[in-house]
């Protein structure tokens, strides 16, 4: 029986603090269990002449597109996409969503809290186990359908939640699949290139017959009486191929580049945000970089995104593209990889060195 991306994130076990959010609505100091000490916190970087500091956005209609994207993968890890597609009005009714369901009291959002196991629902990041401090941060995971915990959530007036987020990930899994295609192009792979083995799905043979898998994962940092000494999400890299993110207007989200300090990547009306993760730094032989990241959090402004995680089906292998050169990576299975993460955090991709 195939294994679900969902079944390959179920073997922690976690504490209650790892798992339920601070009910912020009560909260008008930040606790000490999420005041963070921040020593890293070079906010702007510095501009160079002719070296703009800005995460790159692309037209995906350009004709130059997998240049574009393939510049922005080596030298970002990250770009942001316009012409994507993807209906602004179905965003919206999906932030729409988003902030009905954060909006609700806590002991409502409780009735959908992620099990000790669990992958999806209500709950904190899944990198918190790995740090002494809390985030200034709930989120809202899916997997799938969203029925069960939108049945907890409103028993009455479900349908209309689970049908947005149905949508929303269809849409988000063939503009991944498209995105994927124009990466792969970009490493000089071609989707009629017949020998190329290097993702290898059980069922489907190759990553081109098929369109992988997601998660969603919806998230809210609300206005925080301290910010600099919070942390609304703390700096990691995404564990899939890729993961494509809706912030709405409120900025931040960083990204951690050697020598310049945490860019911020402000939100762009219309445009989506996309970041190469660990299973593409695998694919692409460490050519494109998986994209450190973080997230402050706002004195005044509720912030809300929501990222889509791709990746190929987890009993898939994934390993570097032939051609690159050296492999400098062992091939690895989806939910190994997974596992890994969720044991070693950032040091699970050197484990996977040769
Ligand atoms: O909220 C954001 O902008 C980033 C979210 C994120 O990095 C994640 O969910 O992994
Ligand atoms: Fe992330």
């Amino acid at each position: 029986m195939a294994t679900s991306l969902s079944e390959s994130y179920r073997d922690t076990h976690l504490l209650p603090q790892h798992i339920i959010p601070l009910d912020f609505e009560t909260i008008h100091d930040l606790p000490e269990s999420h005041a963070w000490i921040r020593t890293d916190d070079i906010r702007v970087c510095q501009i160079r002449e002719n070296e703009p500091c800005v995460v790159p956005v692309i037209d995906l209609t350009a004709p130059n597109v997998v240049e574009l994207v393939g510049n922005a993968c080596q030298k970002w890890g990250m770009f942001q996409v316009t012409n994507h597609q993807v209906p602004l009005s179905l965003v919206d009714d999906v932030e729409a969503h988003a902030r009905r369901l954060f909006g609700l009291p806590a002991d409502r959002k409780l009735k959908a809290l992620r099990s000790p196991s669990g992958a999806t629902g209500y709950g904190v990041a899944r990198i918190s186990p790995f740090f002494n401090k809390l985030m200034w941060h709930e989120g809202f995971t899916i997997m799938g359908s969203a029925v069960e915990h939108a049945k907890q959530l409103w028993p009455h007036h479900y349908e209309e939640f689970c049908d947005a987020m149905d949508n929303y990930q269809k849409k988000m899994k063939s503009l991944a699949y498209k995105i994927l295609l124009i990466i792969l192009k970009a490493l000089g792979v071609d989707e009629n290139d017949e020998n190329q083995e290097n993702i290898i799905d059980p069922t489907n043979n190759s990553l081109f017959q098929s369109e992988g898998e997601g998660a969603l994962q919806l998230n809210s940092y609300p206005s925080c009486p301290n910010p600099n000494r919070a942390i609304g999400l703390a700096p990691h890299t995404d564990s899939l191929l890729l993961t494509i993110l809706h912030q709405n207007h409120t900025n931040g989200l960083q990204i951690f580049q050697d020598g310049k300090g945490w860019i911020s990547v402000p939100p762009i009306s219309g445009a989506l945000v996309v970041n190469i993760g660990d299973l593409m730094h695998i694919l692409s032989n460490a050519r494109f970089p998986t994209v450190y990241h973080r997230v402050v959090p706002n004195e005044t402004n509720h912030r809300f995104s929501i990222a889509y995680f791709y990746g190929p089906p987890a009993d898939s292998t994934v390993a570097p593209l032939s051609g690159l050169s050296l492999p400098c990576f062992r091939p690895v299975t989806v939910k190994d990889y997974i596992g890994l993460k969720n044991k070693h955090l950032e040091k699970a991709i050197s484990l996977l060195r040769v």
